[in-house]
């Protein structure tokens, strides 16, 4: 039973559009732009507090999570009389026994102009594969410091693992100022130290911000206890700045995901645009095979019925969802990338790799394993390790095999060559993950850097003769299982 006080606490916080209607509740948001952030720090840097504080001053918290956390504030709570901020975020039950976060949770709020991720990352360092997890697909990231401590080996952990994301802007919140009387002496040394970390690393934007995530001061509105800071209050930053990246229209990819043939009138391939656009008429490259055509229809997303099949559209751009028809039968399959013919990518099955590992048992090179990028999965593995780097130090180091959290530069040879963009040019088709064979489970994930070996290779490996008892396999399985997609050999 919730006391009186409780209620009307709750009340205040109901959103009120929801109760009354919905679909204008949503219609609302819909037209918002998105930005996904990720949190950091060490532990009770105040991570959890932060983003309670943010929740709940954008009245995102419905009533009776609101009630249970008043109760809980009482029982495992650490803040006294004032309601425990963290305890809105971290849910699970183990991890509130053991007062530290153990999970990405991801929380969502909105303001006036956009809707906003959050991903909130534990800080040991037994968990960077969480933390990976967070940051991949991130905008900006919030770095968590305790004014009275500095910069930790934390810091500089989170730091490089955000930047090798490719995280281009991040917020130094500089937190738990109440605690060193909002000294503006304080403030300005960690940030001069942080700024060095940030030139060392080649982080692109840095932004500054003395908080208090327990009293919300900086949070929400500018505090009056910090009259020497001239920048904005966090959400009012994170509210208006830009994180539109320049995308180049030219540089259209698009992995094929699935092959739609009603019939044999239809032939369509399915998709989500990865990057750039593409016009009808445009000539296409289909990789890795190399074989060319014209786009002849784009069809927008939505299940492709005899009756919209004629939904057409002259032009589409990342990250539609479409179904493209073109002008020559070519072979297309699940895994493939179409990409403009005036711009190709390299092509390659040998690939200089960052790799993080997540799992128990080490990677050892030589293991093989299989390589999901986009819509392709591949077999390969990782014939050497070329350096693990200390993500505290940033030190490399030679060693023979990768444990759980390591984090090294590799090379990876896979069975077939694929598109290869490097992550830095696109998060989505310049990322993989690599998945252990028999139990399927997840076991790293990389970053493709670029291509280590000649195009030349590359050709010798895709004009690979095969034997008389090899082609009759491929066209057993072609003719008796059409729906593994066996490619002609
Ligand atoms: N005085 C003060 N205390 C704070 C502030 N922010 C957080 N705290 C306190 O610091 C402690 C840790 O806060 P959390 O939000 O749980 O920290 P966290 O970074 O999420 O910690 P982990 O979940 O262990 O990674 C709690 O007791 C908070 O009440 C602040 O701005 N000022």
């Amino acid at each position: 039973m919730r006391t009186e006080e409780e209620t009307n606490i709750t009340n205040d916080h109901r959103l009120s559009t929801i109760d009354s209607d919905i679909i204008g509740y949503l219609k609302e948001h819909e037209n918002k732009d998105m930005l996904r952030f990720l949190t950091c720090g060490s532990v009770d840097d105040g991570k959890s507090t932060l983003i309670g504080r943010m929740l709940y001053d954008s009245k995102m918290i419905f009533d009776d999570q609101l009630a249970a956390v008043k109760g809980e504030s009482k029982k495992y709570g650490t803040t006294g009389e004032k309601i425990d901020m963290a305890l809105l975020v971290d849910g699970l039950q183990s991890e509130r026994e053991q007062g530290i976060t153990i999970d990405v949770a991801y929380r969502f709020f909105a303001t006036e102009r956009r809707k906003f991720i959050i991903a909130d990352t534990p800080g040991h360092e037994q968990y960077t594969r969480n933390m990976v997890t967070g940051a991949s697909t991130a905008d900006v990231a919030i770095i968590l410091i305790d004014a009275r401590k500095g910069i930790l080996t934390q810091t500089r952990r989170h730091s490089y693992i955000v930047n090798l994301l490719g995280i281009e802007h991040v917020i130094v919140a500089i937190n738990k100022m109440d605690l060193v009387d909002f000294s503006q002496e304080i403030f300005n040394e960690i940030k001069a130290s942080y700024s060095e970390l940030a030139e060392e690393l080649g982080i692109k934007y840095t932004y500054y911000l003395p908080l208090s995530a327990l009293d919300g001061d900086n949070v929400v509105d500018k505090s009056e206890k910090t009259p020497w800071y001239e920048g904005k209050p966090l959400l009012e930053l994170l509210d208006t700045m830009d994180i539109s990246q320049k995308q180049r229209t030219e540089d259209f990819r698009f992995p094929v995901q699935y092959i739609n043939r009603p019939n044999l009138d239809f032939r369509g391939f399915c998709g989500t645009i990865a990057a750039g656009s593409v016009k009808v008429g445009d000539e296409i490259t289909v990789l890795p095979s190399g074989k060319t055509t014209k786009v002849k229809n784009i069809i927008n997303a939505g299940d492709i019925t005899e009756a919209n099949r004629e939904v057409v559209t002259e032009e589409a751009y990342a990250p539609m969802a479409v179904t493209i028809t073109t002008e020559d039968e070519v072979d297309i399959s699940r895994g493939n990338m179409i990409v403009h013919t005036k711009n190709l990518p390299r092509v390659s099955n040998s690939l200089k790799v960052m790799l993080v590992w997540m799992d128990e048992t080490p990677m050892e090179p030589g293991t093989t394993y299989d390589i999901k990028r986009a819509t392709s999965v591949v077999t390969g593995n990782f014939e050497h390790i070329n350096y693990k780097v200390d993500v505290n130090t940033y030190e490399r180091e030679q060693i023979g095999k990768l444990g759980l959290n390591d984090i090294a530069s590799c090379k990876m040879v896979l069975t077939q060559p694929i598109a290869a963009d490097a992550y830095k040019e696109n998060r989505l088709t310049g990322s993989f993950i690599v998945i252990d064979r028999i139990t399927n489970n997840t076991v790293g994930a990389g970053m493709i850097i670029g291509v280590s070996r000649r195009e030349e290779d590359v050709k010798k490996l895709s004009a690979r003769e095969y034997t008389d008892a090899e082609r009759a396999l491929n066209q057993y399985i072609r003719e008796n299982f059409p729906e593994w997609e066996c490619k002609k050999c």
